[in-house]
């Protein structure tokens, strides 16, 4: 079977390194797949010459259909691309270091963190020491950590691992530990063991009490000050340094050319090494692209090892014999020298069995990329890819390229110490150096687009070279994956959004792919680029199917018509077909269908929002950023995440799409049960049923929806909020009185002490003593901060806003909130506190909203028995309209906020502002519209 490679050394024959297998089944899927094919061209036929005339019912909505339809059916078959010619990749370790071990090439792991209040040090230093812990010569691994947090706690956890790893690396080495992260290995490890070990305990112990320091540490705010002494890093940070404005700050923790940069045994550390490069408010800093493009030129300067590995600060190595396994690619005599990256999947380790935001990505990495790999290609996804230096630096690819080991990597100046070579370095982590140059062009990652790891890849890959996919058993990386609704859906909308701007800019594999990559690779990433346009397509027919129904329009073969069968065929297909895929990339059917949930979730919301903005941005109005990602939830949301329960919470706008969209279906479905059952009977049936089918998986996947709405009592359900905007809108005028207030508070900062309190009264808000008549009145209040000072200073800074009772007792606390909105229960009369606490140097105004709700109608009657639970049923109704006033208000102020901000800068987030309200107001005239027609119906059928 194995071939051994054509090239010889002192006349020995050598094997590959590693061997690619072709996927088993091939021929199957491919038939199976024609088959599919030949369905949708029969729907094609059957739209294309059943279009109603003009004049005739339903001529819109069957055009509409068709289109989407020709949409879908074009998407699926670019899809096949990733399917119809997948590979499987493995590695021979140990012929690498028979052959290779003394000369095995240095390698450089670059770890990025952005803010330790989502991204906790202590994960960020577990990441760092699993890698530090790698089963390879340490003197040839260098470690950096780049923070763009510029957080002292976050330097001081590493200063900690970097003396914890002098025990926990010789551990690991001894004992073979997996995995070599400590969080992940002493929690996978049963207390038996823990126990009959003495080194085990005696680690373990030493990790704790870290452990203990550090999330105190973080705790506080603040280092312990014995330890701020005694190194000189500490010195670094002043009372001016914030997160977006600081000097660079470069510490090489252990220097691996110090003789005694030893661990416990004896054996040599890596190189470990702090930076935070300098971030200036008015230099763009370009997100984690500009981080990687700083470390690159850093790390040149230290360690310069031919090979970079890059991981998220979350992503710690789950196996600590990847490196060699990327090694056996690059180093393969035949066909080492072609190969830019290796990269491996993003496996997580927070997945709970049925994935309920079906964050594994599992058949992309199961299948998909595979299919990529077997066109060569797989795409750089920004983590667990190890990249050649040269390749990210912009060399194009020639064929006699071959990696030099460790030789070409020498720049060794022993003489120079650790503090002058920071002090050398530090200058290529300024801002100013990169102005002038090809940075962020040619070289390093690309900047201005969100996906940066996707467009610096593609861009590799045009000049030439080919990338590797490895997907070993044992998991190289495990990372955390989103865990709730509004962090997945944004994280896939800047994905989506990446992608289709890469898929509008000039490097459209499309054209600027022809003849530079196979057209199987053109297609297969095609499917990732077009992504954001999939929602145009899916909104109209989870929609439009519905309304029609409840018009009584078919859309559908009838029934008894021969036409139904390619539906049927290519629905089943297609379904079945991907459950079985599901299942054998390691999921349970439950999975599979909360899969198909969030598919429509990601497909109505994420894409929209990427599809619009991406536009926006086209014409520009819309600026790239870069939302980190929450790798933190608190007990409560946790356990709900645990228990497989999907949690809402915050108000986006895009829960507001979700439900709406849900609510459509829920009542076209309910109306047409109402339909069957009392007048028209099965004819419905014959006419309608794939549309019912339709309306009726749309459901019955919304089913956690609809709890969250309308049954949930936990914190996590959808905010009562959202739940009014998208049954009540428009339904009934509120009955009650309202006290609104609209203050422009000014709050400065007082310098002596840093922080100025402010005491909003709410006693002068509703001065009208017969307002405050009931104790245990709702108050409602919101705030967003709309200016602040300085024309650079874009993004305002959060204020605290703590709310007190009348006799002092906490209600709120809320800690750097640009804005918030929230309610309280008043259970006491009297003078209520609001106090906002301004901690930036910076005048921030403030626009502040404040309502009592207090219902009349629902007092006054409520002895009344008769009229009880209707009564509760309108005050309920009422309440729900407040809290739309209230949100409208709250969104204006926002848009206000906004608008704002946007003078002299790009008017993006006011556009997007006034495109999130459209789709608001969209939404709710919607509502009313179905909502009408559902009451009509019921007066209509009650008058009878
Ligand atoms: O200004 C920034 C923003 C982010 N990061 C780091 O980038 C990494 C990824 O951020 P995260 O919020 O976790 O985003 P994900 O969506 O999980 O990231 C995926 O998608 C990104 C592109 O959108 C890639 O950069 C990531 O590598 C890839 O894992 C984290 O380590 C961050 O600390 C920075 O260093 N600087
Ligand atoms: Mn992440």
């Amino acid at each position: 079977m194995e071939k051994p490679n054509s090239e010889h050394r002192n006349g020995e024959v050598l094997l590959p390194l590693f061997e690619t297998r072709r996927a088993e089944g091939r021929i199957i899927y491919r038939t199976f797949a024609t088959s599919v094919f030949v369905g949708i061209l029969l729907i094609w036929m059957y739209r294309a010459s059943n279009v109603p005339k003009l004049g005739e019912e339903g001529r819109l909505g069957w055009i509409g259909l068709f289109g989407a339809e020709l949409w879908f059916g074009f998407y699926w078959v670019l899809t096949q691309a990733t399917r119809w010619n997948r590979v499987h990749r493995s590695t021979f370790k140990d012929r690498l270091s028979q052959r290779h071990e003394n000369e095995l090439p240095k390698v450089d792991i670059f770890v990025c963190t952005a803010n330790h209040e989502i991204e906790p040090p202590m994960m960020v230093i577990n990441t760092v020491l699993s890698v530090m812990a790698y089963d390879y010569p340490p003197e040839k691994l260098a470690v950096y950590l780049q923070d763009d947090g510029g957080s002292n706690l976050t330097f001081y956890a590493l200063l900690e691992a970097s003396r914890f790893c002098q025990h926990w690396i010789p551990f690991c080495k001894k004992f073979n530990v997996e995995p070599r992260s400590p969080a992940a290995y002493f929690a996978s490890c049963s207390w038996d063991a823990i126990i009959k070990d003495e080194e085990f305990a005696s680690v373990q112990k030493l990790y704790e009490e870290m452990e203990n320091r550090v999330t105190t540490a973080v705790k506080l705010g603040r280092i312990p000050e014995n330890t701020s002494l005694k190194h000189k890093g500490f010195t670094q940070w002043n009372s001016s340094s914030t997160r977006r404005d600081h000097d660079t700050i470069l510490q090489i923790l252990i220097d691996g050319r110090d003789p005694n940069a030893k661990d416990i045994v004896g054996c040599t550390l890596p190189t470990l090494v702090y930076l935070a490069r300098e971030k200036r408010p008015q230099h763009p800093h370009n997100f984690k692209a500009g981080a990687m493009n700083a470390l690159i030129r850093v790390s040149s300067e230290i360690s310069n090892g031919p090979l970079i590995l890059n991981v998220d600060c979350d992503m710690y190595s789950n196996n600590s014999g990847s490196v060699r396994d990327a090694f056996c690619f690059f180093m393969d005599e035949e066909k080492g020298h072609e190969i830019a990256y290796v990269q491996f999947p993003q496996n997580f380790e927070n997945i709970t069995k049925n994935d309920v935001y079906s964050s594994s990505l599992r058949v992309a990495f199961e299948v998909e990329f595979q299919g990529l790999d077997g066109y060569e290609g797989p795409m750089y996804i920004g983590t667990g890819c190890f990249h050649r230096r040269d390749t990210l630096c912009g060399r194009e690819f020639s064929k006699e390229y071959r990696i030099q080991g460790s030789r070409e990597s020498v720049r060794k100046n022993t003489k120079e110490s650790a503090d002058e070579l920071e002090a050398r370095v530090k200058d290529l982590a300024s801002c100013a150096y990169e102005h002038n140059t090809e940075w962020g062009k040619k070289m390093g990652l690309r900047y201005g687009c969100p996906v940066e790891d996707l467009i610096t890849g593609l861009s590799i890959l045009f000049t030439g070279w080919k990338s590797i996919y490895y997907n070993p058993t044992r998991k190289a990386f495990l990372g955390i994956a989103p865990m709730s609704l509004d962090q997945m859906l944004l994280q896939h909308k800047r994905w989506s959004e990446g992608n289709f701007q890469i898929f509008l800019s000039r490097f459209n594999p499309a054209w600027y792919g022809l003849g530079r990559i196979s057209p199987g690779l053109q297609m297969a990433l095609c499917t990732y680029l077009l992504r954001a346009p999939n929602s145009l397509a899916m909104i109209f027919y989870s929609v439009v199917p519905s309304l029609y129904l409840l018009r009584g329009i078919s859309l559908f073969p009838q029934v008894s018509s021969p036409w139904i069968l390619p539906f049927a065929y290519v629905i089943i297909a297609k379904y079945g077909y991907s459950l079985a895929e599901f299942l054998w990339s390691g999921g349970t059917v439950l999975g599979w269908w909360n899969d198909q949930r969030i598919w429509l979730y990601k497909k109505t919301t994420s894409y929209l929002f990427a599809f619009v903005d991406t536009i926006l941005g086209l014409v520009g109005f819309s600026e790239t950023s870069f939302i980190v990602t929450n790798k933190m939830s608190d007990p409560d949301a946790s356990q709900r995440y645990e228990k497989e329960m999907m949690e809402f919470r915050t108000s986006s706008p895009m829960f507001t799409v979700l439900a709406t969209l849900a609510m459509i279906n829920l009542i076209s479905l309910v109306w047409v049960a109402k339909r069957v059952v009392t007048d028209v009977g099965a004819g419905v049936f014959e006419t309608m049923a794939l549309q019912i089918v339709l309306c009726g998986v749309l459901v019955m996947i919304n089913v956690p929806l609809y709890s969250a709405l309308f049954f949930r009592k936990d914190t996590g359900k959808m905010p009562s909020s959202i739940t009014a905007k998208s049954v009540f809108t428009g339904i009934s005028k509120p009955l009650s009185t309202q006290s609104n207030l609209y203050l422009y508070i000014y709050i400065d900062r007082i310098y002596e002490k840093a922080q100025l309190r402010f005491y909003q009264l709410l006693s002068q808000i509703i001065k009208d003593e017969n307002s405050v008549e009931y104790e245990g009145d709702t108050i409602h209040f919101s705030f967003v901060v709309i200016k602040s000072e300085g024309s650079w200073h874009y993004a305002p800074d959060g204020v605290d806003l703590v709310v007190k009772g009348p006799s002092g007792e906490q209600l709120e606390d809320f800690r750097d909130k640009t804005s918030e909105k929230s309610e309280f229960m008043a259970r006491q009369k009297g003078v209520h506190q609001f106090c906002f606490i301004n901690k930036s140097p910076y005048h921030e105004t403030i626009d502040f909203d404040v309502h009592e709700a207090h219902f009349s109608y629902y007092d006054q009657h409520a002895k009344d028995e008769h009229f009880n639970p209707l009564l509760e049923q309108i005050s309920k109704l009422e309440e729900a309209l407040y809290n739309i006033q209230f949100e409208q208000h709250w969104l204006e102020a926002q848009t206000d906020s906004q608008a704002i901000v946007n003078e002299g800068m790009s008017r993006r987030v006011l556009h997007k502002a006034l495109w999130e309200s459209a789709a608001l107001i969209g939404a709710s005239v919607l509502q009313v519209y179905l909502l009408r027609r559902l009451f009509e119906r019921k007066l209509g059928t009650s008058r009878v």
